[in-house]
């Protein structure tokens, strides 16, 4: 494996300090560093503060690191690019335009021609099951379509890397199960690298070929955890004893300190 491969991350020493005006310094991570490879699907899951949705928005270049780099496909991260695309928690879609013009907007935004970008958007949708949904508004839709609007605008642009920060959260319980063996599809079918943040160690699991843990701030990599079941992956293999092994080992690792951010310590 090389450095330069397409969609390959390279988290190399990286310590980001916030210095907010007036303000204390918040050291966020420190010497962090992580590697994903072309085309796998790593899960980061720490207590609250962390440094979790810190480290994506690094990854996407919306934050630069104090010390230490971060390349994508072997170039230096300075700032946000088509090769990486971002999802997150709330979905930010524009009410006043159909889904599929939500999904068609970056690419017009990136100089292509609107019926070009239509039907590059068209495709986006089918490959979320959503072809149906294209002349609808936001508003006509559940969330889970919602966040599914989302991906594929994401998945538009086809980037290298696709970064989620809790894409699900705000989804119910039942939703958020169906909306991670979706997400599991959708990848398979074109294999982006992807790092997702998220809180639920059972999805983080299901979903991962790697289980980044962090510790409390400032950040770093505690352990990462191997998953090793076979993919497609379906949904009950939730239910299987090895996968509780799996949950209640990351579990052990930050217990301690997802009670210490809730003063239970
Ligand atoms: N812009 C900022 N200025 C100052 N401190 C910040 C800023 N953004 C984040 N922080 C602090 O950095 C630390 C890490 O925040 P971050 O949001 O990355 O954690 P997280 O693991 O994603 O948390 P959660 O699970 O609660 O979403 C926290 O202590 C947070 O308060």
């Amino acid at each position: 494996m090389n450095d330069v491969d397409p969609g390959r991350i390279v988290v190399d020493g990286v310590d980001l300090i916030f210095t907010p005006p007036r303000r204390e310094p918040v050291e966020a991570l420190r010497n962090l560093d992580l590697e994903v490879e072309p085309g796998e699907f790593v899960c980061v899951v720490g207590a609250s503060g962390s440094g979790k949705s810190t480290l994506l928005r690094l990854l996407d270049g919306l934050l630069k690191p104090t010390a230490g780099t971060i390349t994508s496909g072997g170039r230096l991260v300075t700032g946000p690019s088509s090769d990486r695309a971002m999802v997150f928690q709330s979905d930010n879609l524009l009410p006043w335009s159909t889904v599929l013009d939500n999904v068609a907007y970056g690419l017009v935004l990136s100089g292509q021609r609107r019926a070009h970008a239509r039907e590059v958007a068209m495709k986006g949708l089918e490959a979320v099951g959503l072809a149906d949904a294209a002349n609808l508004y936001p508003r006509q839709l559940s969330g889970g379509m919602r966040q599914r609007v989302n991906i594929a605008r994401a998945l538009a642009v086809d980037p290298q890397v696709l970064l989620l920060d809790e894409p699900f959260a705000a989804l119910d319980a039942q939703t958020r199960e169906i909306m991670s063996a979706e997400l599991l599809r959708i990848w398979s079918a074109d294999r982006k690298t992807v790092v997702f943040i998220t809180h639920q160690i059972d999805e983080a699991v299901y979903l991962a070929d790697r289980v980044v843990v962090l510790s409390a701030r400032p950040g770093t990599v505690r352990e990462i955890v191997p998953v090793p079941f076979d993919r497609p992956r379906e949904l009950p293999v939730k239910r299987t004893p090895q996968f509780g092994r799996i949950v209640d080992h990351i579990w052990s690792l930050i217990e301690d300190e997802v009670r210490g951010s809730l003063g239970l310590n």
